[in-house]
């Protein structure tokens, strides 16, 4: 395999500890992974170089949110909150009567276009959620297209109780018959534990069926009132809970406790990373996550773009990392990991091998992601700017300039 050397790196975001920010800095790939990383004065040869003429890179961006199988449109959903409607989950039933009715080629394809963004955007490794299809047959096709599609696959059965199901007959469904056929395809099951969906009881037995299953688990929580989520995220163990709107101090101390931050576990891979979804908050005018609050209390945080139909319809991470500086408080530095290493944290791939008993990643992949080092899979995002604060600095210009993913370049 031959081995490529690409310089004129102005600013070089490792995000690990030992390196840190390079300047004038130089990295070499070879099959697929990091090979050399430094000062590009000490670089070494490599059978290819490339120079990339002064440009901030950083890692990838890992998206470990996102729910991108479905069809329909619910933009009129969207005007009606801009013009004061607050936001229900039952809208979620309006997309999976569209996803229901669309064909296989057709969802495919709008995957395979949501997919293409994604990565045009600097995002080099994905997770989606099933959650659009609310029946056994409809929730099997979406996590099979989904696990041909991206590196991560979560069940979102979980999602809404579907018009006319009663929710209790609902939730015995998605813990059974409905388990088992997606099973095959995902690594993850998620729960939306909240008013409205399913109730902090009713997620408990979803959660305690997908890990009996071998499923790794993930919570929607605490987006849209107080509640159960993060407790019960924290207490079996699961990998993230995402959104973290409403937070109790008790909430606070639980996901600092759980993170590796001052004050918490100190093992990483078994933390309960709290993701935060700032272009989701924004699209619903929620208090913002208090994503600097839960560093100070030593969480781990990821940011992830939520990527739906109903709360948060952009992919682009460049616009959530923006938004995480200028809106929530964090510096830079923070919203880079948050969206890189704190990602692939939240999918416990920020490490070599896979805990005993955990299921492949759909990828196939199993190199590290999250940060650039020697060994890591070789996942770089080029701006078209010297320094990575153009990110916050200008926000929504087009500043992704090249990407590679599992060194190949893919945008
Ligand atoms: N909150 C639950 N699910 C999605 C929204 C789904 C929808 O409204 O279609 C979310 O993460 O925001
Ligand atoms: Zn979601």
């Amino acid at each position: 395999m031959s081995s490529l050397l690409l310089t004129g790196i102005a600013e070089l975001t490792t995000v690990e500890e030992s390196t840190g920010v390079l300047r004038d800095a130089a990295v070499v790939v070879e099959d697929g992974r990091f090979a050399w990383v430094g000062r590009a004065q000490d670089a070494p040869a490599a059978d290819d170089a490339r120079d990339l003429g002064g440009r901030a890179a950083l890692p990838g961006w890992v998206d470990s949110h996102s729910h991108l199988v479905f069809d329909g449109d619910r933009s009129a959903e969207f005007e009606a909150r801009m013009a004061g409607r607050d936001y229900a989950a039952g809208g979620i039933q309006v997309t999976t009567d569209a996803t229901r009715a669309a064909d296989d080629a057709g969802l495919a394809s709008l995957l395979a276009q949501r997919v293409r963004a994604a990565s045009a955007g600097g995002t080099t490794y994905l997770e989606t959620k099933t959650g659009y299809g609310l029946t056994v047959p409809d929730e099997a096709r979406s996590a099979a297209l989904a696990a041909a599609a991206v590196d991560e696959v979560t069940f979102l059965g979980a999602h809404l109780v579907p018009t006319g199901a009663d929710p209790e007959q609902y939730t015995q469904l998605v813990c059974g018959d409905m388990l088992e056929a997606v099973a095959p395809h995902a690594r993850w099951i998620d729960v939306f534990c909240e008013r409205g969906a399913f109730t902090p009881a009713q997620s408990r037995r979803v959660l305690e069926a997908g890990r009996a299953a071998g499923l790794g688990l993930r919570v929607h929580g605490n987006q849209l009132g107080p509640g159960a989520g993060v407790d019960l995220a924290v207490e079996l163990g699961a990998a993230s809970v995402d959104h973290v709107n409403h937070l109790s101090d008790e909430d606070l101390a639980r996901l600092g406790a759980s993170g590796t931050g001052a004050g918490g576990v100190k093992v990483e891979g078994t933390e309960t990373v709290a993701t935060v979804l700032p272009a989701c908050d924004l699209s619903t005018r929620a208090p913002l996550a208090p994503a600097k609050r839960l560093l100070q209390a030593g969480a781990t945080i990821a940011i992830a773009s939520n990527c739906n139909p109903g709360t948060s319809y952009t992919s682009s991470m460049n616009f959530c990392v923006g938004t995480a500086v200028l809106q929530m408080g964090l510096s830079l530095a923070e919203a880079i990991e948050a969206a890189t290493l704190g990602g692939a944290r939240a999918l416990r791939a920020d490490r070599e091998s896979l805990a005993a008993g955990t299921r492949p990643r759909a990828s196939g992949s199993e190199a590290p992601i999250g940060r650039i080092a020697v060994g890591h899979r070789a996942d770089l995002h080029v701006l078209d700017a010297p320094a990575a604060i153009h990110l916050a600095y200008r926000p929504g210009m087009p500043l992704t300039h090249a990407v590679w993913r599992a060194g190949e370049r893919v945008a």
